[in-house]
């Protein structure tokens, strides 16, 4: 299914007009394939790797120039993927971009899949399968906190963690095939229980960051909900530090609920303005009002905002307690800063979106409703289920073998225990893998990475 003995090319970079983009090219002759395609004072294909040249690309069926670039090349296996590589840095545009593509895809090279290049970087042994992932969750990281967890797998922390793992479970696994394979020694070894016991242990202690890993990778939604006119808007555009949502004193003028990213103290938050709820209104507005339901049945969260100079009104508290229900919800009492705002019942933030009083206490209370966010200065996360998947499937597996051990089963169960145990921890890795699982984790990669 995957090819490696092809030439493979992409933009690395976005789509659109920049100073710069960079094209990628990767495969075992890809610099003899560029040879016909460059004007330089050398020929791709003498160049050594780790070198630059400036030229000009051209279309070797009309000769026509395409654009002046920088050549840069990388020879196997010291390049990204291990493989012989270039990368062409020419002017940002869209039009230019896309005929040299078109030329390259003419002249030996293949359109590159999504993930292909970290992908052949894994299979050529460059990256293990934790790190590869971490190269799309790098690129993908929504807050400064989530870039750094991602940034620590890719330098192989998790990696490591698991290697260690897998030493105490293979110093056992090296006991208890020396007393199978000379049962005539007859000579009663105790097995090192403790190890796996250890073992087990670390296992539980990486399943624990789960919480923290996903948290970051995923973020959270929270949604601003209240009565019309209660300062949802004002209080988004505050939370976006933009003026993103239109604000007004005129009743139902949020009808389509807005969405937007922001970094709550590195926690990935997607946040939610929504029609304010009121009965009557138009059928837009009712529209508007049903979504806004939708839209709170997914909430992790729920800030709820009440004009303080007009009070709590019928059937509010019954409404708040009803959304409080089913996930963490925040009371706020909003406008303080005007002179006829009514005392803010007990529970409720007292919040000015005018003048930011109170601001800072909301934002605090908000992180405080996702306790799992103080694991973010961790060393070392999981994050997928893929990863967890296999961690818990690892934890069985030994506390199986550790049942075993203790009911004094033979030791060719335990084999099979900490045999298990050690393959679930290689899928994590990627030593053991099948197809459908590397196609799986590369296809939601960018073309080009
Ligand atoms: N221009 C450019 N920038 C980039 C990348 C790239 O491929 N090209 N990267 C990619 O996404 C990231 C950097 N990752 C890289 C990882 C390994 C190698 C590499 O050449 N490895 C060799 C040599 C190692 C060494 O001497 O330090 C090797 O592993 O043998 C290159 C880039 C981010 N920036
Ligand atoms: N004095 C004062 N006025 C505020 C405050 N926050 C919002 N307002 C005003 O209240 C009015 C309504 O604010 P919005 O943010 O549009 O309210 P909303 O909840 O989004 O309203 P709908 O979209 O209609 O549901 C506007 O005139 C705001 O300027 C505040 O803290 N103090
Ligand atoms: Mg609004």
């Amino acid at each position: 299914m995957y090819r490696l003995d092809d030439r493979i090319v992409a933009l690395a970079t976005p789509w659109g007009r920049s100073a710069i983009a960079v094209i990628r090219a990767s495969g075992a002759g890809c610099l003899e394939a560029l040879d016909p395609l460059f004007r330089g004072r050398k020929t791709p294909s003498s160049m050594r790797g780790y070198s630059l040249a400036h030229g000009a690309l051209v279309d070797p069926g009309t000769g026509e120039m395409l654009d002046e670039v920088l050549l840069a090349v990388f020879r196997a296996p010291h390049s990204y993927t291990g493989e012989d590589a270039a990368e062409i840095s020419c002017h940002g545009s869209p039009a230019g971009v896309e005929r040299i593509m078109r030329t390259l895809r003419a002249h030996g090279f293949r359109a590159a899949e999504p993930g292909e290049f970290t992908l052949r970087a894994f299979l050529n042994g460059k990256l293990d399968l934790t790190e590869a992932e971490a190269v799309h969750e790098v690129v993908s990281a929504r807050t400064a906190n989530a870039h750094t967890l991602a940034l620590h797998r890719l330098e192989g922390r998790l990696r490591a963690r698991i290697d260690a793992i897998k030493e105490k479970i293979a110093s056992v696994v090296a006991e208890v095939e020396v007393q199978l394979d000379y049962p005539e020694e007859d000579v009663e070894h105790p097995v090192s229980a403790h190890l796996i016991q250890e073992a087990s242990h670390e296992v539980d202690g990486l399943l624990a960051t789960y919480r923290v890993g996903r948290l970051y990778r995923e973020g959270v939604r929270v949604v601003l909900a209240g009565r019309t006119n209660a300062g949802k808007s004002s209080l988004f555009n505050l939370f976006m530090r933009e003026d993103r949502a239109i604000v007004s004193e005129v009743h139902g003028t949020t009808r389509d609920y807005l969405e937007g990213w922001i970094s709550l103290k590195g926690v990935p938050v997607l946040l939610y303005d929504t029609a304010g709820i009121r009965d009557g209104g138009d059928p837009v507005e009712a529209e508007g009002i049903r979504r806004t339901r939708e839209i709170l049945s997914h909430a992790d969260a729920v800030i709820y905002l009440v004009d303080g100079t007009e009070g709590l009104s019928e059937g509010e508290e019954a409404l708040i307690a009803e959304l409080g229900a089913e996930r963490p919800l925040i009371p706020v009492w909003n406008k303080v800063d005007a002179s006829a705002v009514l005392p803010p019942p007990e529970g409720f933030i007292p919040l000015s979106c005018r003048t930011g009083e109170g601001f800072a206490r909301l934002e605090e209370t908000l992180h405080r409703v996702f306790p799992e966010a103080e694991g973010g200065g961790a060393e070392v996360v999981i994050d997928s289920e893929r990863q967890r998947d296999a961690l818990v499937r690892c934890r069985d597996s030994l506390e199986g073998g550790l049942d075993a051990l203790s009911r004094g089963a033979p030791l060719d169960a335990l084999a099979v225990y900490l045999h298990d145990a050690m393959e679930a921890l290689g899928e994590i890795t990627g030593e053991v893998t099948r197809e459908d699982i590397l196609e799986r984790i590369f296809s939601c990669f960018c073309v080009g990475k």
